[in-house]
C-alpha cells in the first residue's frame, strides 16, 4: 500500500483543494494536493517537498488530521492528512489543472477523488460553524 500526503491548507478561512490535470489518473478529480512518500521521507518532508513542487510554496507541515485507506484499480492508498501553513511563495500551477480556496461550506460541491471524500466530510464537520437553534 503506497503512503500519500495530502496537505489541509486554510488561509483567511478558505481551504486550499486542487483539480486534477486531463489525462492524468483520476483526471478532473479534486483533491487536498500532496503525493507519494518516498523512501526515508517522513510525511512531513514529503509534504513539504511536494508543495514546493506543484505550486512553488514554501508551507510548514502541523498536527495531523486524519487518514483514508482507499484501494482504486491502479493503487491501493493510505492519505495522510496534515494541517498546513502557508509561509511564502506566488502559487504556480506546476501538475494541476486549477486550484480554488472554498470556504467549509463549499466542501460539499465538489467531486474530490474517492480517498479524500472522508477528509472532506470530515473537515466539513470540524470547520462548518454549527447552526444555532433559536433561544427558548
Ligand atoms: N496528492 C494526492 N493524491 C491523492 C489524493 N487523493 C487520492 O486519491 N490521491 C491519489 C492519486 C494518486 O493515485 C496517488 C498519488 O498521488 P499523486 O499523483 O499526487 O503522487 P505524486 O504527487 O507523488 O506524483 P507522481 O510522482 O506519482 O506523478 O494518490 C489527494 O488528496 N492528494
Ligand atoms: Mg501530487
Amino acid at each position: 500500500m503506497k503512503k500519500v500526503t495530502a496537505a489541509i491548507l486554510v488561509l483567511d478561512g478558505k481551504i486550499l483543494i486542487a483539480r486534477r490535470q486531463k489525462g492524468d489518473v483520476l483526471e478532473h478529480k479534486w483533491e487536498f494536493p500532496g503525493g507519494k512518500i518516498e523512501p526515508g521521507e517522513t510525511p512531513q518532508q514529503c509534504l513539504k517537498r511536494e508543495m514546493m513542487e506543484e505550486f512553488g510554496v514554501e508551507v510548514a507541515v502541523g498536527d495531523f488530521f486524519c487518514s483514508t485507506v482507499y484501494r482504486y484499480q491502479h493503487i491501493e492508498i493510505e492519505l495522510l492528512a496534515y494541517h498546513t501553513a502557508y509561509l511564502a511563495g506566488e502559487f504556480q500551477l506546476n501538475v494541476h489543472a486549477e486550484i480554488r480556496w472554498i470556504t467549509p461550506g463549499d466542501l460539499k460541491h465538489y467531486d474530490f477523488s474517492a480517498a479524500d471524500i472522508p477528509i472532506a466530510h470530515q473537515l466539513y464537520e470540524k470547520l462548518n460553524p454549527p447552526h444555532h437553534s433559536p433561544a427558548s
